[in-house]
């Protein structure tokens, strides 16, 4: 078993009087697809953000490749390697593809900016079709492939994504997990937070399971899809 690339330890995240994350203990491994799902209001964003510090965890300590990053800058996280499509998707909409792209090395510069907008367009042909296309003018899948290109170009070891699927008419959201199966089968390590279980599980090695700012079950992608309350809470049962 490799080592943690990110540790949660009894992380506490308050809103001003309200608790989002209560006591919230997880690992994710070098080379994992870990997945984090939960309803609507969970929690889920707000651990995301954590890791950047926005906001920030008022106890506990979030551990990234042994570091301790519970107090470092968003700046800090991202220029040593996370990078996070987020939730919403957020790309530029007054910017073509290859410029959003250009974005995504902010955090490390633009050394390898031919070779990895190159890789992207294999990742996502789609993108490169559309490679001066304005943002805003594509579709909810495009954007979303453009949001997880843009955060792949600045060559992260941690990937994390907010709700891929949201939104997207289902064999659109295939096509994107058929993506991140293939991106994982290179080696990337990919935490995802989604409220499509079914998806999320089946991409996933291991996940865990939030219900109201708590970590309640967790086990492989495999253990969750055959548990029966994982099944009556997400999977509508079935
Ligand atoms: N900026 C904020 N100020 C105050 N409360 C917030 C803020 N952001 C989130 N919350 C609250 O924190 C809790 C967790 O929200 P969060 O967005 O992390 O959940 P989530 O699981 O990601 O849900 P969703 O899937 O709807 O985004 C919710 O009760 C939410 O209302």
């Amino acid at each position: 078993m490799s080592a943690p690339i990110l540790e949660f330890k009894d992380v506490d995240v308050f809103y001003g009087p309200i608790q989002a994350l209560r006591k919230v203990s997880l690992h994710i491994n070098e080379g994992e697809t870990v997945s984090l799902i939960g309803a609507n209001g969970a929690g889920k964003s707000t651990l995301l953000m954590s890791i950047f510090g926005q906001p920030r965890a008022a106890n506990g300590a979030i551990v990234y490749r042994g570091t301790d990053i519970t107090h470092k800058s968003a700046h800090f996280v991202a220029s040593n390697g996370v990078a996070q499509s987020p939730e919403g998707r957020r790309v530029f909409p007054d910017m073509s593809v290859e410029e959003n792209l250009l974005m995504g090395t902010i955090p490390v510069g633009m050394d390898h900016v031919d070779e990895d907008m190159q890789r992207m367009f294999e990742l996502f042909p789609r993108l490169k079709e559309r490679r001066n296309q304005r943002a805003m003018t594509m579709s909810g899948g495009e954007q979303q492939m453009l949001a997880i290109a843009r955060a792949l170009m600045s060559r992260p070891k941690l990937l994390l994504l907010d709700e891929p699927s949201l939104g997207l008419a289902p064999i659109v959201v295939k096509q994107i997990f058929q993506t991140l199966k293939e991106l994982a089968q290179t080696g990337m390590t990919i935490f995802l937070v989604e409220q499509n279980a079914n998806h999320a599980l089946k991409l996933s090695d291991r996940a865990y399971v939030m219900v109201t700012g708590e970590i309640r079950m967790s086990g492989t992608g495999e253990e969750l899809l055959g548990n029966q309350d994982v099944r009556n809470a997400y999977l509508g049962g079935h």
